[in-house]
């Protein structure tokens, strides 16, 4: 005789065709469900859209390339920088006097620019070029040849196969604060409503500096005031541009002070010792910026060399700002109007390139210790310099201690940073892989993508909803189960002697 279990005798209940097809029905159901929660948005986040701009500095052009999802552009969707290009050759209006080259100095640039934005997406691919203080000084000298320059540009860009929606000069006002919303929008701070960052911008021609004040309203000067209401934020900035006081063109004033008589020759404490070159009065005095201060009489050349002195450099340096008179409550310099600086700043294009060749960006070191290191590099003699650093652009590695000393003048003796508000300062390049400059700023702006009011989001986050109907989904499979109890197989404990 042997032991068996009598239920195993009974025949199954799982084995019934209702049970089965019951089972079936419901496992389809919950695997529906899931499947067109996930799927619900999917599909269409996975598609991009592209926007190319041009920054058409007074050095140098360069074009970017963002990027986001195509059916979040008008909320919360991301924007991107995906590409950049560097333009071969000088800014545009560098070719006043050969315009066409303007244009065609472009085409590389935006050759790869037709391949790295999809082809489907061309046609609907907005292309801006912005072009600032270098254009507005060229505007100024010689209005004809800025606007043949910029007639060059555009033939040039509507043979390309995006929609080109113009060439033109920005504003100082613009530029300024297109770099504002372009460092917060990258920060997250406008979506969020947090408190923003200020924007301190050194271009080759003209700087900007732009920042949210909360004892500026706009009704003092209000030609430095711009107003932005943003996700449901109003925002009060703000903002100037000096022009002329770019690093390139301060430099120019520098020279130009030290020139004055009409000298063969000028020994200037912002070079290095043992720096020797002869440079051209004619060219030394082709800007706006200092065309009016040149010598009734002067040789054509003058010998350049240096002698290193950062203290020297800085009087010098000193000399280019007007201190002289104020119509407002406090000025920066030249009797512009500046609020109380306030909130932390990025530093960013020249600011950026020079202090981390000076590996200066750290601005927890204090200001006076930042001033003993500029002070170091200066007195290194020329051939010193040019052994350690043998791969540096000659023109830019002649200028280091000139820009350095020109910056922290710039911050703090027009400016007014002290060595308390000096680390507000961040030197950055790029914030999340986006350079940091006024170009996004402005595309956001054109393409209407920084909407005025909170946009309406679900109640839910994607992956949480995605979680909660899963979860509902298990719990109805297991509630499911369960309500079939009554057919689950009933066995006694007691093995039964047949
Ligand atoms: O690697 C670098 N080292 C030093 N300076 C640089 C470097 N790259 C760019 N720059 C400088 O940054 C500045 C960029 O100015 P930009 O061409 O944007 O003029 P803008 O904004 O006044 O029109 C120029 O003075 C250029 O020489
Ligand atoms: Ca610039």
């Amino acid at each position: 005789q042997s032991a068996q279990f009598l239920c195993m005798k009974e025949k199954n209940p799982w084995h019934r065709p209702v049970t089965i097809i019951i089972t079936v029905i419901g496992v389809i159901a919950i695997v529906a469900l899931v499947t067109v929660a996930v799927l619900q948005n999917w599909p269409l986040s996975q598609k991009y859209k592209y926007g190319i701009v041009l920054d058409a500095g007074s050095s140098h052009t360069a074009l970017y390339i963002y990027e986001w999802p195509a059916e979040k552009d008008n909320n919360t969707g991301r924007v991107e920088q995906t590409h950049s290009c560097t333009v071969k050759g000088p800014g545009i209006s560098s070719y006043a006097s050969a315009p066409q080259k303007a244009g065609e100095s472009l085409t590389e640039c935006m050759q790869e620019a037709v391949h790295r934005v999809p082809k489907k997406r061309h046609h609907e691919t907005p292309l801006y070029l912005g072009a600032t203080a270098g254009m507005r000084l060229l505007n100024v000298q010689n209005s004809s040849a800025s606007n043949k320059v910029f007639q060059a540009v555009d033939e040039a860009l509507r043979e390309f196969p995006f929609a080109f929606q113009g060439a033109r000069i920005l504003s100082g006002q613009e530029e300024g604060a297109f770099g504002w919303v372009t460092v917060n929008y990258l920060d997250d701070r406008l979506r969020q409503g947090l408190e923003t960052n200020g924007a301190l911008d050194l271009g080759g021609a003209s700087t900007q500096i732009s920042f949210v004040s909360s004892n500026y309203d706009g009704s003092e000067s209000p030609s430095n005031s711009v107003n932005f209401r943003l996700y449901g934020n109003d925002y009060n900035l703000y903002t100037h541009s000096f022009l002329c006081y770019g690093k390139d063109q301060a430099l120019r004033m520098t020279l130009a002070q030290q020139t004055r008589s009409g000298p063969t020759s000028i020994l200037d404490p912002c070079f290095h010792d043992g720096y020797s070159e002869t440079k051209e009065y004619s060219k030394l005095y082709d800007s706006p910026c200092v065309s009016d201060r040149k010598p009734q009489e002067a040789p054509s050349t003058y010998i350049h060399t240096g002698k290193g002195n950062f203290h020297q450099c800085q009087e010098i340096v000193k000399s280019v700002f007007n201190f002289t008179h104020c119509q407002y409550s406090q000025c920066s310099f030249n009797g512009i109007f500046q609020p109380h600086l306030q909130g932390p700043f990025g530093a960013f294009s020249a600011y950026y390139f020079v202090m981390n060749f000076l590996k200066l960006t750290n601005t927890s070191i204090p200001l006076e210790q930042v001033k003993e290191k500029l002070a170091h590099y200066c007195a290194t003699p020329w051939t010193q310099i040019q052994k350690q650093y043998p791969n540096v652009k000659h023109k830019y590695l002649a200028e280091y201690c000139f820009s350095g000393t020109y910056i922290l003048t710039l911050l703090t003796e027009g400016y007014n940073f002290t060595s308390e508000s000096y680390p507000n300062i961040k030197f950055i390049k790029e914030i999340k892989g986006s350079d940091a400059g006024w170009t996004l700023g402005y595309m956001l702006n054109l393409t209407n993508m920084i909407p005025a009011e909170a946009p309406d989001s679900p109640p839910l986050p994607h992956a949480g909803y995605i979680s909660i109907v899963t979860v509902i989904a298990v719990l109805l499979f297991v509630l499911f189960i369960l309500s079939m109890r009554p057919f689950w197989p009933q066995c006694s404990k007691e093995p039964q002697i047949i």
